[in-house]
């Protein structure tokens, strides 16, 4: 369907919102009124800049408090809307939003509304504009779509139909299947916003937190699917009023917008992509530092092997059981200190799930590539990390680690790891990364999200709050259904927005007493933790004193649900990255969050050196 966004869902001036949306990839724009207002551009120059942009101008929003009120208020807002017609002639605009009455002198009467609107409708066919009568959920005496229409009904006139507004109809608990009894061509327009779900007051939710579909709580595809099956034929539009998107750029705002756009009409059953196959694992994850000796050392003391380069890239791989670390210096343009820069995920047809990322713009990661490396397709997620995809060390497919030269040490630390001291394998090594934990920039969080989920196929945890010396910091877990991938995402808790933002590789073992054991003996430390951790552990779980003991004694945090335990424990952060050892047992599914505070106090009394 063709794909529409209001200006108010960008930042900036108008001119810079139009190019953005037209950048982006969208058919129209609603030019909402205030972005005109504050426009040095003319609307013959606005109809001009969206003609050359090959925008059309679907709509002029919103006309507000005309209906049900009093003759001499009636003249008054028929010469006020003669106004904006002339207006839209200019602009070049053929259909006008008039959003339900929130004034007090507005009267509890429909058969009047009906009667004031028809007025308006036949006024508005002199110039060949239509009129699109909407419900504000938080209008005086008309806030649901059902009841609009009805006045809709009434009126009965061709230049008058209804605009449905996502928001409007979920935030008020309607049922969308309403719309079925709405004749398609009396829906004259379709505006989408989701929201998180909230329990607040409708209009500062409305005004304050819309997000773009799939990014907050309501259910829109079936709302949208019965507005399509009513036949409605004009535009899929975004009408997002959002503190977050106003500071953030218009340009990628508005392909984030249009990415969000075309998977509900992929949900709605309105469009095919390239279907998104989740992955199955993690092939690697890549550091970056223009100094890898902290790195390397920590990957010693986890027991980790260098155990190939690549053939001409200053790239190292370091591996353990299923784990695989890059390790990268080439840091050209990039900050200096360690950080995760990419990872590779493992995905059964690897040039599908390019293809399905580019259908959902996802930005194409340019790459220098010999002629003989393997293609490796990756992308970039919201705050920057790359992602590869990738299908390892399999027949059918070109491998990446053909890149990668084995150095003649390859077999032999992997053994001195993998067996104990008499031969048999040894259950504290590392088997595979458990998760990638990603801090996000705080104006993206809700973006990257829906990118894990739209463009890796992973599924989404609900949003936790989780406590550290600052206040609290919102955290959410994409993964893919067999736990294969999991990505964690957090807001940056840091109070000065440029601090770092913390990466962290939880690596996966079935003996962390063993592991972190392995790694104190080597020299290394892991992270402290406080001894009234322990006292409260204790009085909520009743551990043995003889393992509670121990877990004090290593600094192992611990979590149980109904599936089973979580043991965990941290590496000193090296840059902006720290690695994690995780032991799951019984099918435990989460992270550990109920520990996330205790962690979070003790990284950050290390980093001041207490
Ligand atoms: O918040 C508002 O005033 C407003 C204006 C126009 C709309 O279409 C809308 O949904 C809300
Ligand atoms: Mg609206």
């Amino acid at each position: 369907m063709r794909t529409s966004i209001a200006t108010v869902s960008l930042s900036g001036p108008l001119s810079e919102k139009l190019t953005a949306v037209a950048t982006a990839g969208f058919d129209g724009v609603e030019i909402f009124e205030n972005d005109l207002l504050g426009s040095p551009l003319s609307p013959e120059e606005v109809r001009l800049r969206c003609a050359d942009l090959g925008l059309s101008i679907d709509l002029y929003q919103p006309f507000r408090d005309f209906e049900a009120v009093p003759a001499d208020t009636l003249a008054r807002n028929l010469r006020r809307a003669e106004r904006k017609f002339a207006v839209m002639e200019r602009l070049g605009a053929d259909l006008l939003l008039v959003c339900s009455s929130v004034a007090p002198e507005s009267v509890d009467d429909d058969a009047l509304a009906a009667e004031q609107l028809r007025l308006l409708a036949d006024r508005a066919a002199d110039h060949g504009i239509r009129i699109a009568y909407e419900a504000l959920a938080w209008g005086r005496h008309v806030s649901t779509y059902d009841h609009a229409w009805r006045i809709v009904e009434q009126a009965d006139h061709p230049a008058l139909g209804t605009c449905l507004d996502s928001f409007h109809i979920l935030s008020r608990g309607s049922d969308p299947k309403g719309i079925a009894d709405i004749p398609g061509e009396k829906i004259f327009f379709l505006q989408l916003a989701d929201a998180p779900l909230m329990a607040m007051d409708v209009l500062q939710w409305s005004r304050h937190y819309r997000c773009f579909p799939g990014q907050g709580g309501f259910d829109l595809a079936p709302l949208v699917a019965a507005t399509v099956a009513a036949g409605y034929q004009g535009p899929l539009s975004l009408e997002v009023f959002n503190d977050v998107f106003r500071q953030a750029g218009a340009a990628s705002t508005a392909v984030d917008a249009l990415r969000s756009l075309l998977l509900l009409e992929e949900s709605a059953g309105l469009s095919v992509l390239p279907a998104a196959s989740a992955p199955s694992g993690f092939a690697f994850a890549e550091l970056t530092a223009a100094d890898t000796e902290p790195l390397r050392g920590v990957l010693d003391a986890l027991g980790f092997a260098h155990t190939a380069r690549h053939t001409w890239k200053p790239v190292e791989l370091w591996e353990q059981g299923d784990a695989r670390i890059l390790l990268n210096t080439g840091v050209s343009g990039r900050r200096q200190d360690p950080a995760l820069t990419a990872i590779g995920v493992e995905t059964p047809e690897p040039d599908r799930a390019a293809r399905r990322a580019e259908a959902v713009l996802a930005p194409v990661v340019p790459r220098r590539r010999a002629q003989l490396d393997a293609p490796l397709d990756a992308v970039a997620a919201p705050d920057g990390t790359e992602i590869f995809f990738c299908r390892t060390e399999q027949a059918d497919h070109i491998s990446w680690t053909g890149d990668f030269t084995e150095l003649p040490s390859r077999a032999l630390p992997k053994e001195r790891v993998e067996q104990g001291e008499r031969g048999e394998p040894s259950a504290a090594a590392i088997r595979r990364i458990d998760h990638i934990a990603l801090t996000q920039p705080w104006h993206q969080f809700d973006e990257a999200s829906l990118f894990h989920r739209g463009v890796l196929g992973l599924e989404a945890d609900g949003s936790l709050d989780l406590a550290d010396p600052y206040g609290l910091v919102r955290s959410r877990a994409v993964a893919s259904p067999d736990g294969g991938v999991r990505i964690v995402l957090n807001i940056a808790p840091a109070p000065d927005a440029d601090g770092p933002r913390l990466q962290h590789i939880a690596l996966a073992t079935d003996d962390i007493v063993g592991a972190a054991r392995r790694i104190l003996a080597s020299g290394a430390s892991l992270l402290p933790i406080s001894a009234n951790y322990y006292d409260d552990l204790e009085a909520r779980h009743d551990l043995e004193p003889e393992r509670l003991a121990t877990l004090a004694e290593l600094g192992i945090l611990y979590d149980r649900d109904e599936n089973g335990e979580f043991l965990h424990c941290y590496t000193a952060t090296v840059g902006r990255v720290f690695f994690e050892l995780v032991q799951r047992t019984g099918g435990y599914r989460g992270y550990g969050a109920q520990n996330a505070a205790v962690r979070l106090a003790a990284q950050h009394l290390h980093q001041q050196g207490v």
